[in-house]
């Protein structure tokens, strides 16, 4: 059996998260700094009385009703997932599991409320056709991607989070260490923390 030892698993990880890119809508590079936009992005949203979405696949399902029931709980911002049994099965049985997020998002989703994408590949269909309703919609569209950095969702956010992991290990756990590192500074900056 291929083993990597703890050492160097945290290594390799290490490396992926230092390379985090974030650009936004016009592909412009703003390195981590744009995680401070991010924030202060929804600070203004919670001020407004907006709600947060998250929608992902897998592994990015659970982190999507994770990060929803932190920042409800411990910043108090409205947010809601997709992913009730009965929604899921109705909306992908009914039309497609391609419509599984973007579908209820249209019900669901008002000028100024924003939608958060996470997705390994990038590649989702359903992801991807989120990411554009939720254009159309005038909401606020953040992406976390990895694997490849022509990923499909890396140009459909207006801020565009991408790792370059190589295996779902690697992009699944970056990915909650930034959602983490979101909801942690959104709550210091509401004085909640
Ligand atoms: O955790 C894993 C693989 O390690 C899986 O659950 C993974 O999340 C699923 O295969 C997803 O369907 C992958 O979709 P995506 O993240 O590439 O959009």
């Amino acid at each position: 059996m291929h083993t990597v030892s703890w050492e160097q698993y945290v290594c390799d990880l290490s490396a992926v998260m230092r390379a985090l890119s974030l650009r936004d809508a016009n592909g412009q590079e703003l390195g981590s700094a744009g995680l401070d936009a991010w924030v202060e992005r929804t600070v203004d949203l919670a001020h407004g009385g907006g709600c947060v979405f998250f929608a992902g696949n897998g592994a990015s399902a659970s982190m999507a009703s994770h990060f929803s029931a932190d920042i409800a709980k411990n910043v108090r911002i409205r947010s809601m997932v997709f992913t009730d049994a009965a929604l899921i099965t109705c909306v992908g049985n009914d039309l497609s599991y391609e419509d599984v997020f973007s579908e209820p998002l249209s019900w669901q989703m008002r000028q100024g409320d924003m939608v958060v994408l996470v997705s390994s590949s990038g590649n989702s269909p359903n992801v991807v056709k989120a990411a554009k309703r939720a254009r159309e919609l005038r909401g606020t569209v953040v992406t976390l991607s990895a694997m490849s950095p022509e990923n499909t969702l890396r140009s459909l956010g207006d801020l565009n989070i991408y790792v370059p992991a190589q295996s779902y290990s690697h992009a699944e756990t970056s990915h909650a260490a930034i959602l983490h590192h979101w909801i942690d500074a959104v709550q210091r900056a509401r004085s909640l923390g």
